[in-house]
């Protein structure tokens, strides 16, 4: 039997590409990813993807704000299901074309995916997640007073808007994913999900928040039985000492030593520390799998055990 790979596309590194923060940038990292997930799929994986939505969301509610005298703004749940919608559309269009290059006529599909997070998670009164540009420390303070934003360093980038970063914990539309399964290679819980708290008569009322993807794409391939969860981002491997002079690249982490580096501090909070802590997760659910985080560019040769940063239960 084949094995089940959870690939996690990182929002910032969607947006890695040179130049401006465009749709045609975007679109050109998709497609080379896409050329990845194919070949991985020609291997024999049966794949879903999840993806990011940082950077994206984080403009598409700036971009709303400021056509405010136009039309009136997009509630956040509303943005971050536009941000499914754009990312998961250049995904099905990069990864179907990647895919019949190879011969391989597989459907690929976006699911809408909302995500029931919890009303009083304490993520609400203490927001961590990074969205939209980075700024300079001046123009975070202006941006703090003008807009009342919470802006905070994010990994020696820039200073960027935080926002809630409630956990996942149930995927509204995982029977249709499993459903799916078998016929599809599903894009799935793009940016996280769309958060939505269940009232008590049982309806969905979508939150402002933005939910961690990595958390996201663990919850979903505990939920398949995944063999594989893998997390691609900008960096090729985890580091200890990230930036500084005395940097140490892991190729292999235990589930042990990764809880001692995350007291350490070696993560910050809404960027390495969540892909560290669901790597961790899915391998202490599955103490015989494994977890991987590399680069967009690595994951081939990631799986093929040459590269990468490996999360296993010891
Ligand atoms: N200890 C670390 N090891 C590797 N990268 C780190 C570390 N700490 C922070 N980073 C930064 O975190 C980034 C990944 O987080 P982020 O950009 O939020 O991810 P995503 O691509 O999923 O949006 C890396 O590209 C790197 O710049
Ligand atoms: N939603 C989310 O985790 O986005 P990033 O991958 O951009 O951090």
């Amino acid at each position: 039997m084949s094995e089940k790979i959870v690939i996690a596309l990182g929002g910032n590194a969607l947006q890695s590409g040179k130049g401006e923060p465009t749709a045609e940038a975007q679109l050109a990292v998709v497609r080379k990813t896409c050329e990845h997930i194919a070949e991985i799929s020609g291997s024999g994986y049966e794949i879903a993807v999840v993806h990011g939505n940082g950077p994206q969301v984080g403009r598409i509610v700036m971009a709303s704000e400021a056509a405010k005298d136009v039309t009136p703004p997009m509630p956040f749940d509303v943005c971050g299901a536009m941000s499914q919608g754009y990312i998961g559309y250049h995904i099905q269009q990069c990864l179907k074309y990647a895919l019949n290059k190879t011969n391989r006529n597989i459907p690929v599909v976006t699911v809408a995916t909302q995500m029931i997070v919890e009303a009083n998670d304490p993520a609400f009164k203490n927001p961590t997640k990074p969205i939209g540009p980075f700024y300079s420390e001046a123009e975070a303070k202006q941006l703090e007073k003008e807009k009342g934003y919470i802006m905070r360093e994010d990994s020696g980038r820039g200073y960027r808007r935080v926002v809630a970063s409630p956990l996942p914990r149930k995927i509204v539309e995982i029977d249709a994913v499993k459903e799916l399964w078998d016929h599809a290679i599903v894009i799935t819980c793009g940016g996280g999900g769309i958060p939505v708290i269940e009232k008590p008569n049982g309806t969905l009322e979508g939150t402002a928040a933005v939910i961690d993807k990595d958390f996201a794409a663990e919850l979903l391939a505990e939920q398949v039985d995944a063999d594989i969860l893998m997390i691609l981002t900008e960096v090729e491997k985890v580091a200890l000492n990230f930036n500084k002079p005395n940097q140490q690249e892991l190729d292999h982490i235990s589930l042990a030593e990764a809880a001692e580096y995350v007291e350490e501090g070696h993560f910050p909070p809404g960027s390495m520390l969540p892909k560290v802590e669901a790597a961790m997760k899915f391998v202490r659910a599955f103490p015989q799998k494994r977890a991987i985080i590399t680069s967009l560019d690595k994951a081939v040769e990631a799986l093929e055990g040459k590269t990468g940063t490996v999360l296993t239960f010891n």
